[in-house]
C-alpha cells in the first residue's frame, strides 16, 4: 500500500510532458482483436495499471502482446477461448470494450460485468441494445454476459438514448466486420472515439464521421494489425494546467492539444488566468487572484466530467462562490467529503455542489474515491497549510503516469510513501526535485513491471 504525501506552498512553473491517452490506448488495444492478420504496433502507450489490465485480458483470449517503452504490440491472428475472465474484467470499465470486437470476429463472446471507478450506476444497456439491433442475442446471468450471432452481425441504424463513449465504441468496433452498413446516431464525439476511428480505418475498416454524432460504418471481410501512435492525454493535461492555475504558476504542458481541452481553457480564462496555446502544447500563467465560475458537465464538446474534481480543487481558492454541476454521472461527488477534511466548504445538492471560495485549505489525510478524485485531492494539497496524505494511489495509478514525479518537476513538494497494511510502519523517502534518477520509492516503472 502507498500514499501521496504532498506539502502545500510551492507555485508551480516549468514543462511537463504528456502522457498518451489512457481513454484511446484502452479502446485501441481491445480493437487490435480484430486483426486477423499481421500485427499491431501502438505507441505512446502509457505505463499506467489499466493498460497492463487490458493487456492481461487480451492475453487470457489467446493473443500475444508485448510492452516496451510504451510500445504495445499485439498478434490477435489466433482467438483462443472468447471468455473474458472475471479477475481482470472487474478492474477497470474499458475492459468490456472487448465484447464488440470478439463477438463480430468469432460470433461468441461471454464476459463479466465490468468494474471502474464508483461513480455512478454506469449501466451497459446501450451496448447491448447496439449488438441486439445488430442481431446478437444476449444473455445476462451469473454475473457475465453472453452474446452470439448466428454467422456475422449485420449492420443496422442504432440510436444511443445517451451519447456514450463506450457504447459508441463498442458499436462501432462490432460494425467493422458486419455485413453492410451500421449508423450510430447520437454518438459520442470525444477525441478518443476519432482516435479509435482512425486507427480501425488504418486497420482496413470503414468508418466515417467519428466526432460527429452520426458515425456510419461499412461493414468489411477482414481487418489486420497496423502501426498507431494514441493521442496525448487531454485530461491529465487538463490536470496540470489546473494544477497550475490552483497555485498561481505559469506551466508549459507540452502535448496538451488545444482543440481537446477547449471549455478547460475557456473556464481558466473566464477566471482571469492566460491561456497560450502553442503548436506542443498550451502553457497556463496565473499571475493574479482567479475570479469564481460556475460549471456544467457534458459530453464532449462541453466540460469534461473527468475534469470535475479537479476544478473543485481550483473553485476552492479562487474568489467567490461557485456552481458545478454534474450531468453526466450522478454519483460524482464523492471528493466533497474529501475535501471537507481539508477545510473546504461545499454544499451538495442533489448534482449540484455550491462551493465558498478563498477557502484556507488545511493538510489533512484523505482518501482518493476515484482516479479524478485523486488527482484533486492533490492539488488541493499543493496549496493547503501543512501536509497532505492521500491514500486510495491504486486509483491514481490507473491514469496518470508518475504524477508525483511530473509534479515534482514542476517543483511541488511531493512524494510517495510506502506503508505497510496497518500503516503502522510508515516509512517514508523524500523524492528530491528534479533528480529523476534518484526516485525509489516513484512509479518510474508502472506497478505491474
Ligand atoms: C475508459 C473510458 O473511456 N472512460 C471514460 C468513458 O467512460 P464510459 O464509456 O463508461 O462512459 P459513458 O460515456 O458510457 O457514460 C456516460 C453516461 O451514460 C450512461 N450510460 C452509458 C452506457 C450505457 O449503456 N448506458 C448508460 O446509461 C452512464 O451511466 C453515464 O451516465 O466516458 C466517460 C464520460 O466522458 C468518462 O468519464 C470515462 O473516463
Ligand atoms: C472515470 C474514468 O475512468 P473509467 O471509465 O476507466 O472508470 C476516468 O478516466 O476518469
Amino acid at each position: 500500500m502507498s500514499k501521496f504525501i504532498v506539502r502545500g506552498g510551492n507555485i508551480l512553473s516549468g514543462n511537463v510532458k504528456v502522457s498518451g491517452a489512457k481513454n484511446s490506448v484502452l479502446p485501441i488495444i481491445a480493437a487490435s482483436l480484430l486483426g486477423e492478420e499481421g500485427v499491431s504496433v501502438i505507441r505512446d502507450a502509457p505505463p499506467l495499471d489499466d493498460v497492463m489490465t487490458i493487456i492481461k485480458v487480451l492475453e487470457s483470449l489467446g493473443a500475444t502482446v508485448t510492452y516496451d517503452r510504451e510500445v504495445v504490440t499485439v498478434n490477435a491472428q489466433k482467438i483462443a477461448n472468447c471468455e473474458a475472465p472475471y479477475e481482470w474484467v472487474r478492474k477497470m470499465r474499458a475492459s468490456f470494450l472487448v465484447m464488440g470486437p470478439l463477438l463480430t470476429r468469432t460470433g461468441y463472446t461471454r464476459i463479466s460485468l465490468p468494474g471502474g471507478c464508483a461513480i455512478g450506476t454506469r449501466p451497459i444497456d446501450q451496448h447491448l441494445k447496439g449488438f441486439e439491433a445488430m442481431g446478437a442475442e444476449i444473455n445476462l446471468g451469473q454475473g457475465f454476459i453472453e452474446a452470439k450471432s448466428n454467422g456475422r452481425l449485420r449492420g443496422a441504424k442504432i440510436y444511443l438514448d445517451v451519447a456514450s463513449v463506450g457504447a459508441t465504441e463498442n458499436i462501432m468496433m462490432a460494425a467493422t466486420l458486419a455485413e453492410g452498413t451500421t449508423v450510430i446516431e447520437n454518438a459520442a464525439k470525444e477525441p478518443e472515439i476519432v482516435d479509435l476511428a482512425n486507427y480501425l480505418n488504418g486497420m482496413g475498416a470503414i468508418v466515417r464521421g467519428a466526432g460527429t454524432g452520426v458515425i456510419r460504418i461499412e461493414g468489411v471481410e477482414k481487418l489486420r494489425g497496423v502501426e498507431h501512435t494514441v493521442i496525448p492525454d487531454r485530461i491529465e493535461a487538463g490536470t496540470f494546467m489546473i494544477a497550475a492555475a490552483t497555485t498561481g504558476g505559469n506551466v508549459f504542458v507540452e502535448g496538451a492539444i488545444a482543440d481537446h481541452l477547449g471549455p478547460v481553457i475557456a473556464k481558466l480564462e473566464e477566471m482571469g488566468a492566460k491561456v497560450e496555446v502553442h503548436e506542443n502544447g498550451v502553457r497556463v500563467i496565473a499571475d493574479k487572484p482567479l475570479k469564481a465560475v460556475d460549471v456544467k458537465t457534458l459530453p464532449y464538446p462541453g466540460f469534461p466530467t473527468d475534469m470535475q474534481s479537479q476544478m473543485m480543487a481550483l473553485l476552492l481558492v479562487s474568489e467567490g462562490t461557485s456552481v458545478v454541476t454534474e450531468t453526466v454521472f450522478e454519483n460524482r461527488f464523492m471528493h466533497v467529503e474529501q475535501f471537507a477534511l481539508m477545510n473546504a466548504e461545499i454544499k451538495v445538492e442533489g448534482r449540484t455542489s455550491i462551493i465558498t471560495g478563498g477557502a484556507k485549505l488545511s493538510g489533512a489525510k484523505v482518501c482518493a474515491t476515484d482516479l479524478r478524485a485523486g488527482a484533486a485531492l492533490i492539488i488541493a494539497g499543493l496549496v493547503a497549510d501543512g501536509t497532505t496524505e492521500v491514500s486510495g494511489t491504486h486509483h491514481i495509478d490507473r491514469g496518470y503516469v508518475n504524477l508525483a514525479e511530473k509534479l515534482s518537476g514542476l517543483g511541488a513538494d511531493i512524494w510517495r510513501i510506502t506503508v505497510d497494511e496497518k500503516e503502522s510502519a510508515a516509512q517514508s523517502e523524500r523524492v528530491p526535485v528534479n533528480k529523476k534518477d534518484e526516485l525509489p520509492m516513484l512509479k518510474v516503472q508502472p506497478t505491474w513491471a
